[in-house]
């Protein structure tokens, strides 16, 4: 994309006053949809209509590399907020293109646009604010039933040259028995900590579901156990053929990766964090191509701010 095309959006976007996250009534301003790009928008609008492409990457979104200011080094100084809001409001605004961008109340303060960045307490954890530490590959929210359809990532700088990576799902070539085990639900997946919920115990799920000749996925091996210890041994399989069909992408200031959540995985290569303002730091939207289905978890009727304990199986929250 030409950084042209995108300037005067951005500069109008500029002019917004401070919403502190809460995009619903940008969301629904009609020029949100009708104001991007047209080659950006017939992208995304072939990703939703016809699921092809499953990964794309629109790369130009001018990034003011100064005027951002630093990459924040916690969540204590929240103007980082003010000074990237524009860049926020571009990101919901190509995300209409594929649905509707959510959030998850217990998740960034239940903003729709959430940043990643490194945190030094969590740099060995299973984070997303980790750095030393692999983020191992995943479906995004893997647990829930409502969790997007589409996970977009918007980097603002990456001097570490981390890359994202991710696989495909029509990419993998198994034996016909491993794909009939992982389309049986024999598999439990617990919620990543970055919900902070606490799940004793789930329903078994498959991995793979619909058409199994272009299945979807779902799963995030980090936090899932087979019911059975016999089906290890197909886990594995799954595992290695996604190990081998994975790919890098290392992402430039004003590149935004669009990733299909249930026709791809992904995860992020791990990477030194200098804590020095100037790390690693991306914008990540969840979109839903269908609030309807959510219905049960809105938050107070707001659509768009889903309640990740609302699940069909008992939880046990962590207060
Ligand atoms: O940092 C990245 O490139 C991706 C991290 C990730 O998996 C996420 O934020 O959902
Ligand atoms: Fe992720």
């Amino acid at each position: 994309m030409d950084p042209e095309e995108v300037a005067p959006l951005l500069e109008e976007l500029r002019s917004r006053p401070f919403l502190n996250g809460r995009y619903d009534a940008f969301q629904d301003e009609p020029s949100t949809w009708t104001a991007i790009p047209e080659r950006a928008a017939r992208c995304l609008e072939s990703m939703r209509r016809r699921e092809h492409p499953v990964a794309a990457v629109i790369r130009g979104i001018p990034i003011d590399d100064e005027a951002i200011g630093a990459t924040p080094l916690d969540w204590s100084d929240p103007t980082f907020r003010q000074r990237t809001q524009h860049l926020e409001l571009l990101a919901v605004a190509f995300a209409t293109s594929l649905g509707e961008a959510f959030a998850w109340d217990r998740q960034q303060d239940g903003r729709v646009v959430h940043d990643v960045f490194p945190i030094k307490e969590h740099a060995d954890q299973q984070i997303n604010s980790a750095s030393t530490m692999r983020i191992t590959w995943h479906v995004e929210d893997a647990f829930h039933p409502h969790r997007p359809d589409y996970v977009m990532l918007l980097c603002l700088r990456n001097p570490q040259r981390a890359a994202t990576t991710f696989s495909l799902a029509d990419d993998w070539d198994l034996p016909d028995h491993v794909v009939d085990e992982l389309f049986t639900p024999q598999f439990r997946q617990l919620p990543d900590i970055s919900h902070s919920i606490d799940v004793a115990e789930t329903e078994p799920r498959a991995l793979l579901f619909g058409d199994r000749r272009h299945p979807y996925v779902c799963g995030d091996p980090y936090y899932l156990s087979p019911v059975d210890e016999r089906l290890q041994a197909v886990l594995n399989q799954w595992y290695s053929e996604v190990e081998r069909t994975m790919r890098d992408m290392v992402l430039c200031p004003g590149d935004l990766l669009i990733l299909d959540n249930y026709r791809a995985v992904h995860g992020r290569a791990p990477f030194e964090a200098l804590y020095d303002g100037r790390d690693r730091w991306l914008k990540r939207l969840c979109v839903s191509r269908d609030l309807r289905r959510s219905a049960a978890a809105w938050v107070q009727g707001n659509r768009r701010l889903l309640d990740s304990t609302a699940l069909a199986s008992t939880a046990v929250v962590n207060a």
